[in-house]
């Protein structure tokens, strides 16, 4: 069995942008980070990093979460009271398809996954559509939380339309919950502030692990009693961090020097975007931020090939998603570039037809037990 190497640089990895690396600011950062217990509400560098994501968002309290999954799933639970109830959201949101039917363990929900009539994001017609009434009957699980998700698949949600939702949501009772695991590539690109955001939204989950490049974990950020509702929970699903200083001082130094290059990575994705296009390759959503979604179904791609011929450049592939972040180099472009080119000229010789379900991510390596 191969010994598995250890990892050192994120450079080539289009996997994911949570392949990103701390940088020698960030460990840095960990040496002189405050040791207090969070758990105990004690740690000086943990508040600190609440307050200011809070503060960036508008909201009056924020809490640090070990990952979004987590995140996302207290937020949601905190948010909802005597099921039976359902939540709504995009039939490709992470918090329904990648947290491991938490909203059905954690929160006892029905989901209720929406298909957008435009294909990229859900509208208030959408929504309005997919709607479980409160009018007494007793076979429905009515609606009370709308979760979205900005960017999902990298598309931005216009704010005109997050505005209209949560004027609809305001007038309904719905709650109103955002996955924010890429918030911050869709402000820098949209212009739309966090705090632009921080009022649509009863609540966001912040990734700090994503494109930001901290090592771990979210900000989750609402009202206070919301914040505290939260933190039981997190508790609960053994998420209280004892010495959580060091993380989070290198979660707040990975802010202030990773926002400025998100848009770098943004447009050495459009010219991926952009190459795909001129060669005929089909994309399955346009390139908004950081990811390219290749339509492996519509270009008869399968994703192993896809992988075999990133292997075959030196760069790491997981399918149909090519994922941007700040620390890919204009080297891992062009290889990229090659490697998705040759794996579509090989498809019009071999034309992969997809008959099973699509499977968008790929666990790292398995390490072998
Ligand atoms: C859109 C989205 N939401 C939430 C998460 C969950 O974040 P984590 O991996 O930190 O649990 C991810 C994955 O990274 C994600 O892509
Ligand atoms: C794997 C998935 O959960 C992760 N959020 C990613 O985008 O890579």
């Amino acid at each position: 069995m191969s010994e598995l190497q250890p990892y050192t640089s994120a450079a080539n990895d289009f996997r994911s942008d949570t392949f990103t690396t701390p940088t020698e600011n960030m460990m840095k950062a960990a040496l002189t980070a405050s040791i207090g217990d969070s758990v105990y509400n004690e740690d000086v560098d943990t508040i600190a990093l609440e307050k200011k994501v809070a503060k960036m968002a508008g909201k009056p309290a924020g809490l640090y979460c070990v990952s979004g999954t987590l995140s996302n799933q207290i937020a949601i639970r905190s948010h909802l009271y005597q099921p039976p109830y359902s939540i709504l959201c995009d039939y490709r949101a992470h918090v329904y398809t990648h947290e491991a039917a938490g909203l059905a363990m954690l929160s006892a929900a029905m989901v209720v996954p929406v298909r957008p009539s435009n294909g990229d994001y859900m509208t208030l017609e959408d929504i309005k559509e997919n709607i479980v009434p409160e009018d007494g009957d007793i076979h429905g699980a009515p609606t009370k939380l709308i979760s979205l998700e900005n960017t999902l698949h990298g598309i931005i949600y216009p704010y005109e339309e997050l505005v209209r939702i949560k004027q609809f949501c305001v007038e309904n009772g719905y709650k109103l919950h955002c996955d924010g695991a890429r918030i911050w590539n869709a402000s820098v690109q949209s212009g739309v502030s966090l705090e632009q955001y921080g009022e649509i939204f009863d609540s966001i989950s912040i990734c700090l692990s994503k494109s930001i490049g901290a090592p771990m974990g979210s900000v989750l950020v609402g009202e206070l009693p919301f914040i505290k509702k939260c933190n039981h929970f997190k508790k609960q699903c053994g998420g209280g961090i004892r010495q959580a200083g060091m993380m989070a001082k290198m979660a707040s130094v990975a802010i202030d020097d990773t926002l400025p290059l998100l848009k770098g990575s943004h447009e050495k994705a459009r010219k991926l975007g952009d190459f795909c296009i001129e060669n005929g390759i089909i994309l399955e959503s346009p390139v908004d931020t950081n990811f390219v979604f290749l339509d492996l179904k519509r270009n008869f791609m399968k994703d192993d090939v896809v992988i075999k011929f990133g292997e075959k450049h030196g760069v790491k592939l997981m399918g149909g998603r090519v994922a941007f972040h700040y620390q890919i180099t204009e080297e891992s472009l062009q290889k990229v570039m090659l490697a998705v080119k040759e794996a579509f000229e090989h498809s019009k010789a071999f034309p992969h037809v997809h008959d099973g379900p699509y499977k968008m991510y790929r666990s790292p390596t398995p390490v072998k037990y």
